[in-house]
């Protein structure tokens, strides 16, 4: 199944967190399945945070904020009755609100995975309540209003 991330052209994949095209970045995998989005990641060692042993907040944080914004397009186009792979320009969203709360430290060196699900739908409005996971704990929780570029934009 092809990543969320992996259906844009070369010219929108240099994001910092999930672009297929930036070898500098974590080039995060996002996947719809069956209503809601996961992503797994396992950030590498020098994302610790203040406490040795657990992944710094900024991480969690960005981890939410990409897999939201690609979750954000997959919910639009099958509201809209496309696939994100029959797309030649997918639908692009950028994060206009991002809350994040940590329920719990998240450790280092463990599979993370970053769940998403739909709120809602308002035009080019999309409301997403995401998760973080670690060994089936939930670390952080977050929602997300990701809003849709303008065409041209
Ligand atoms: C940078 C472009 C990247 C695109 C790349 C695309 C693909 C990349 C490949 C694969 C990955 C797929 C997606 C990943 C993309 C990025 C991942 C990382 C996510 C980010 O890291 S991304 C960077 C941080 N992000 C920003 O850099 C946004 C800065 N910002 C703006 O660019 C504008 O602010 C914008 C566009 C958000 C809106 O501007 P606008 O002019 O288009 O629309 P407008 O202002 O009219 O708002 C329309 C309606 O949203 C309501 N509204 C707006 N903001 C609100 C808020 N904060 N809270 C509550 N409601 C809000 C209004 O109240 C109105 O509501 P209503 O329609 O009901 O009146």
């Amino acid at each position: 199944m092809k990543a969320i991330q992996d259906c844009y052209p070369p010219k929108y994949a240099h994001c910092y967190g999930c672009g297929h095209g930036n070898p500098a970045g974590y080039q995060l995998k996002s996947y719809l399945q069956e209503g809601i989005t996961q992503a797994r990641f396992t950030p590498g060692m020098q994302y610790s945070g203040g406490v040795p042993g657990h992944v710094y907040g900024g991480m969690i944080a960005s981890l939410l904020d990409c897999h939201g914004t690609a979750s954000a397009a997959a919910f639009a186009s099958h509201e809209r009755g496309v696939a994100m792979e029959e797309q030649i320009e997918p639908p692009r969203f950028v994060t206009a609100s991002l809350k994040v709360d940590f329920k719990n430290p998240t450790p280092q060196g463990v599979e993370l995975l970053v769940r998403g699900e739909l709120i809602s739908v308002e035009g080019r409005k999309v409301r997403v309540a995401l998760s973080l996971h670690a060994n089936d704990v939930v670390c952080a929780t977050g929602e997300m209003l990701a809003i849709e570029l303008r065409a041209g934009a």
